[in-house]
């Protein structure tokens, strides 16, 4: 039988574990806040950063949202970045992606004060996460969920074999950093990877991150294998569809998530938990 990864319910547990630590906080005086910045008019991208912002005021939290024509110069979003790195009532910033070309993706992301990093793409938490540093910083909220939904299912890691399709920030290479710390064997694999389905095969993990709409099929997964699907890909139909082709290959392997349903309400939960866990950090460090 396989098992089918209930996203929800296990988002549904994290934001409740979340709701507690807000109240605690709040005993205290403090109450958690995240700034999300949108650029532009993409329906999709309104959809999440609204999707969040009720998220994180359903849990109690202080939540801001900047919106921005797509036409924008980066300085009025350094700007903004700026005054938000040193507004004491904001813990967490998100610059929503993706940016308009007049913005440089990499020039935001490194404006972001480290610590008020909720994403984690900064390059002084993405190399801290690599050299598997101790201590408290953000890491990429959709890999994190990922690794929660791998511990929640008891997904055997050290010594097993991962493979990773799709190497950006977001997701692949914190996924990366993030298993080789729990002592993964670590494949990075992308799109135009020579022979992939004989790679993708031999995993005993596999995660897919491509935005290739049903790139996996049923010959390129091992029978047991566990598959996390991260795209959000539309089919002709406009149904919102995985990176895994679900209905040919839920029947080889061990377990799988859902496209909807799985990693997605997991990343939004982490994003929540991690915007907590940042207001906790700045209490200690000031
Ligand atoms: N700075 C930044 N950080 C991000 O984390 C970020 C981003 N930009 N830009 C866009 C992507 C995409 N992303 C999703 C989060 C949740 C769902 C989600 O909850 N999906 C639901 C379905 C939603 C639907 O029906 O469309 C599910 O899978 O069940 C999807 C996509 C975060 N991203």
């Amino acid at each position: 039988m396989t098992t089918i990864i209930d996203g929800k319910k296990l988002a549904q547990k994290i934001n409740l574990q979340t709701t507690k630590e807000v109240a605690k906080l709040k005993g205290q005086g403090i109450k958690p806040g995240i700034a999300v910045i949108l650029v532009g008019d993409d329906p999709a991208s309104k959809m999440y950063t609204r999707n969040k912002q009720r998220k994180a005021e359903k849990l109690g939290m202080n939540s801001i949202l900047k919106t921005f024509p797509s036409d924008v110069s980066q300085q009025v979003i350094l700007d903004e970045i700026k005054a938000l790195n040193s507004d004491d009532t904001i813990n967490a910033i998100l610059v929503q992606a993706p940016l308009p070309q007049q913005i440089d993706a990499d020039v935001i992301t490194s404006a972001i004060v480290p610590s008020k990093d909720v994403d984690g793409f900064h390059p002084q938490n993405l190399g801290r996460l690599y050299a598997n540093q101790a201590g408290n910083y953000p890491v990429a909220c959709t890999p994190k969920g990922i690794m929660t939904i791998l511990k929640e299912y008891h997904v055997p890691l050290v010594g097993q074999h991962a493979v990773i399709v799709g190497r950006s920030i977001l997701v692949g290479k914190p996924m990366a950093a993030l298993l080789l710390n729990e002592d993964v064997t670590v494949t990075v694999a992308g799109h135009h990877t020579k022979n992939l389905a004989s790679l993708t095969k031999q995993a005993d993990i596999l995660i897919v991150a491509t935005g290739v709409g049903h790139l996996i099929k049923a010959e390129f997964v091992k029978p047991d294998a566990v598959v996390i699907d991260v795209g959000i890909d539309h089919d002709d139909n406009g149904k919102l569809i995985g990176d895994v082709d679900f209905d040919a290959v839920k029947d080889v392997v061990g377990a799988i998530t859902p496209v909807p349903g799985g990693v997605g309400p997991l990343t939004i939960a982490t994003l929540m938990q991690q915007t907590v866990e940042l207001t906790k950090w700045s209490q200690i460090n000031g």
